[in-house]
């Protein structure tokens, strides 16, 4: 009989998951997508539920990398909450499987990890097609996302000014009291945009709060919410205007209301910055689509918690998971 599984909650994640050791493995898993090697990433069909009574959706993320022997699934619940709600609006739990033969060996908090997993994307997109003397990073949104990427891109980057907007202001001024390090809270997501080398998107709503007309050229973008096709975070004039990069070519024209309704143009995916396939082209204002995963009814494989389960279970020699071995 297989041992009963590990499990790995929050406290446990946030010990054992580190931007310094997450970023480089996340750029090389999205090289190893962008390759299309079903042996490196296996990713099908991500399902989504709705649960129309809870305003809601299921989402279900297998995936499987053959090579590196880790077989995973993340099961994520994502609501639209009401205004002041306290509960969190995605939640997720992810599932690690042996690929020999199919015992579960963990059971882990997926939310920590889709924080950062999420923010250290975004990070390596801005590493990647900022301009190297970025200054001004702003955050359109005050919420989990927001956190975790203000903690990489500080951990990473050393912006002179961090500015930050919700759509209220009350919002913003909790969040820059909750955090260490100078932040400056705004009203008004034009006065916070204007001037910006980097701009950071990660709100719930599904009318655009980004502007082209506000947003400096040269400037690069991380879009991180608006994950279903009918949702906006960025106007038409920005995603027509700007290059565009996506985690896949595949999601984007299936979930990403910001590129399916705007008719913008997929230039490349990060994967394929990363491989040396298409150029980062820093000097033109640049926008980053993130999705994560996709919803298209294809057999192509995609990346997202493959990405993590990489990172958090690698193989270590013939032993298992290095998650179970050091018997966390
Ligand atoms: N791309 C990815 O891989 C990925 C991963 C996780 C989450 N997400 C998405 O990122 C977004 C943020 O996630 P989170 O976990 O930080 O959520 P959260 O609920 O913690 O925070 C959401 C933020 O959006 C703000 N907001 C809500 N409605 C708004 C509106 N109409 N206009 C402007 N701001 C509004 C809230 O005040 C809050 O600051 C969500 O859309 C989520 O689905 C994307
Ligand atoms: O890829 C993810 O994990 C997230 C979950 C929430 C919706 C957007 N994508």
């Amino acid at each position: 009989m297989s041992q009963p599984p590990v499990v790995i909650w929050a406290p446990a994640v946030k010990r054992l998951l580190h931007y310094k050791d997450l970023v480089p493995r996340l750029e090389e898993v999205l090289g190893k997508f962008s390759k299309r090697d079903s042996a490196e990433v296996l990713q099908p069909v991500r399902t989504a539920v709705p649960l129309q009574k809870h305003n809601g959706f299921m989402l279900s993320m297998p995936a499987y990398m053959e090579n590196t022997g880790i077989l995973s699934t993340k099961l994520v619940c994502l609501y639209k909450r009401n205004e002041g709600s306290t509960l969190p609006s995605t939640q997720a739990t992810m599932l690690l499987l042996d690929p020999e033969c199919g015992n579960m060996k963990a059971v882990m908090d997926g939310e920590v990890i889709t924080h950062m997993r999420t923010a250290a994307v975004s990070a390596i997109s801005a590493k990647l097609l900022m301009h190297p003397e970025a200054e001004v990073l702003t955050i359109l949104g005050t919420g989990k996302q927001a956190l975790s990427h203000y903690d990489v891109f500080t951990e990473m980057f050393a912006f002179k000014e961090v500015r930050v907007w919700s759509h209220t202001r009350q919002r913003a001024d909790m969040f820059c009291q909750h955090v260490p390090g100078p932040l400056k809270a705004f009203s008004s997501a034009e006065e916070a945009v204007r001037g910006a080398d980097v701009i950071v998107t990660v709100t719930r709503s599904t009318e655009p709060v980004l502007f082209g007309a506000w947003v400096k050229p040269g400037a690069h973008v991380s879009a991180v919410g608006a994950c279903r096709p009918d949702w906006r975070e960025l106007d038409d004039a920005l995603m027509k205007e700007a290059v565009l990069y996506v985690d896949s070519r595949e999601g984007a024209m299936a979930e990403s209301g910001d590129v399916i309704l705007s008719g913008a143009k997929v230039f490349a995916e990060l994967g394929d910055v990363v491989n040396g396939a298409k150029p980062a082209l820093r000097e033109k204002t640049t926008v980053f689509k993130s999705l994560g995963r996709s919803l298209k009814k294809d057999r192509k494989p995609y990346v997202n918690c493959a990405l993590l389960t990489f990172v958090l279970g690698g193989r270590n020699g013939s032993s298992g998971c290095r998650v179970c071995s050091a018997g966390v």
